[in-house]
């Protein structure tokens, strides 16, 4: 149809519409209707708009996420100012040995001697509170979150402020004031995460082992400690280079030397946290796997350990297992995976893995934590008792072969007799027998 065809069609429209109004009472009034129906329509909606519009200027809402760090200092403050006692939803959070600040109650000691403190959170809830001369609504809440067909995945926690917007600047002050108020604070403390369906839930927080209480050959720490320090320094140069900013240690060695002490320690000496993931976690997927190591927790480590669990070479040990080798590569080579990630596997089965999963890029640098070597063992006499005569710690080190004691059954030895240094000295040749039985039985005979 051309233009000239449109014009004339729209031309006869409109002299029907007129004639028919003009003549026709029933249109005339459908029309008045029509018309004061939308305004009325529109003047009803008005005070809802107008209400909504000024909500938006002059309002001002802070929504914290119960997986954002800030949620449970956010949450802590709360449940301990004066009106927080009109939250009748509470939650309990517990820790051991570690004061939280604030509200914070002492039931006692356990067994091991292991204080227990207990802090109430509130859950849900609405409470109007005063800070710095502003009204705050605040409104903790507590959802269900599911999976697919309906299944039960835990819960959703969340605290809402609600506030005029002029109370703004007074925002960093809340947070800050609640960070302060809590166990938040910088305090030496290494937090262990775990995986929780797709994300990290704190189990504990430890404090942080001194990493010189470790004892390793030669100067195994220190060039550890110096490698991840000019990590942290040279973010700008990974940029410039084009260089993924990321690094990888692969720990491997007999049990009980060391890797996972090691790795706690090293966190605590540099201000971080430990993510511990094991590839055996039943139902970890490929596709769980990329969610959950793009959504590790800031400053925090990623820990791996016996990455020989899972895979023999490339293939899967039982199939059972739901991850997929390539699965395993691109989740963490993969964009989710995260810049200026740090990663530590670790492995007893150096032998069992396959290449491309330690290859540099993914595990820069490899690391044999071995048994027990006679530096090793003078070491650990020298922590136990530093002030024994070196010349008999010497002696009694060389008596224990190099590389056949873990450094964990040295320190259980010393353990059970450090109330009693003579039976360390009289039981020493029981220990090095433990260690290499063959060796010393054919000396003896
Ligand atoms: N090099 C070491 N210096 C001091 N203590 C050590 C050392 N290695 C191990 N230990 C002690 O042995 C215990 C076990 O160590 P850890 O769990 O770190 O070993 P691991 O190599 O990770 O063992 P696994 O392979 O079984 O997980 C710890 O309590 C730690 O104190």
């Amino acid at each position: 149809m051309d233009t000239l065809n449109l014009h004339t069609l729209w031309l006869d429209a409109q002299r029907t519409l007129s004639h028919t109004l003009a003549n026709n009472q029933f249109a005339q009034g459908g029309l008045l209707i029509g018309l004061l129906s939308a305004a009325a329509l529109y003047a009803r909606s008005l005070p809802a708009q107008l209400w909504q519009r000024a909500k938006n200027r002059l309002t001002l809402t802070l929504d914290v996420q119960g997986d954002d760090a800030a949620y449970p200092w956010l949450a802590a403050w709360l449940a301990a100012q004066p009106v927080g006692r009109h939250l009748r939803h509470l939650g309990v959070v517990t820790r051991f040995n570690e004061q939280m600040g604030g509200q914070n109650l002492t039931l006692g000691t356990d067994r091991d001697g292991d204080e227990i403190n207990v802090r109430l959170v509130p859950l849900s809830g609405q409470v109007l509170l005063r800070y710095r001369g502003h009204w705050l609504l605040a409104r903790p809440e507590r959802t269900q979150k599911q999976g697919q067909n309906q299944t039960f995945m835990g819960f959703n926690h969340s605290i809402t402020f609600r506030m005029l917007a002029s109370a703004r600047p007074v925002l960093p002050e809340l947070l800050r004031e609640a960070y302060e108020f809590t166990a938040g604070r910088a305090d030496g403390k290494v937090e262990i995460y775990v995986p929780n369906y797709n994300d990290w839930s704190m189990t504990e927080r430890r404090t942080a082992r001194p990493l010189p209480s470790l004892i390793y050959d030669g100067d195994l720490l220190e060039g550890l400690r110096s490698d991840l320090s000019g990590f942290f320094a040279d973010r700008d140069w990974y940029a410039e280079m084009g260089i993924p900013y990321r690094r990888g240690y692969l720990l491997h060695g007999p049990p009980g030397n060391g890797k996972s002490s090691l790795v706690a320690a090293l966190a605590g000496a540099f201000g971080l946290n430990v993510c511990v993931l094991n590839l055996a976690t039943p139902d970890l997927t490929d596709d769980r796997l990329t969610t959950l190591l793009s959504n590790l927790p800031r400053r925090a480590l990623l820990l791996l350990e016996d990455i020989d669990a899972v895979f023999i070479g490339r293939e899967p040990r039982a199939n059972t297992v739901k991850l997929s080798f390539n699965g395993l590569l691109n989740a963490l080579d993969g964009v989710a995976a995260g810049e200026g990630r740090i990663t530590f596997m670790t492995t007893n089965d150096l032998a069992g893995l396959d290449s491309a999963l330690i290859r540099p890029g993914r595990a820069d640098r490899h690391l044999l934590l071995g048994n027990a070597s006679q530096e090793q063992v003078a070491g650990m006499l020298r922590r136990f008792w530093p002030d024994w005569n070196s010349a008999e710690v010497h002696l009694l080190a060389a008596q224990i072969p190099s590389g056949l004691l873990s450094m964990a059954r040295l320190q259980e030895f010393l353990l059970e007799r450090r109330a009693d240094p003579a039976a360390v000295r009289r039981d020493w040749p029981e220990l090095a027998v433990t260690a290499c039985p063959t060796r010393l039985r054919l000396l003896a005979g």
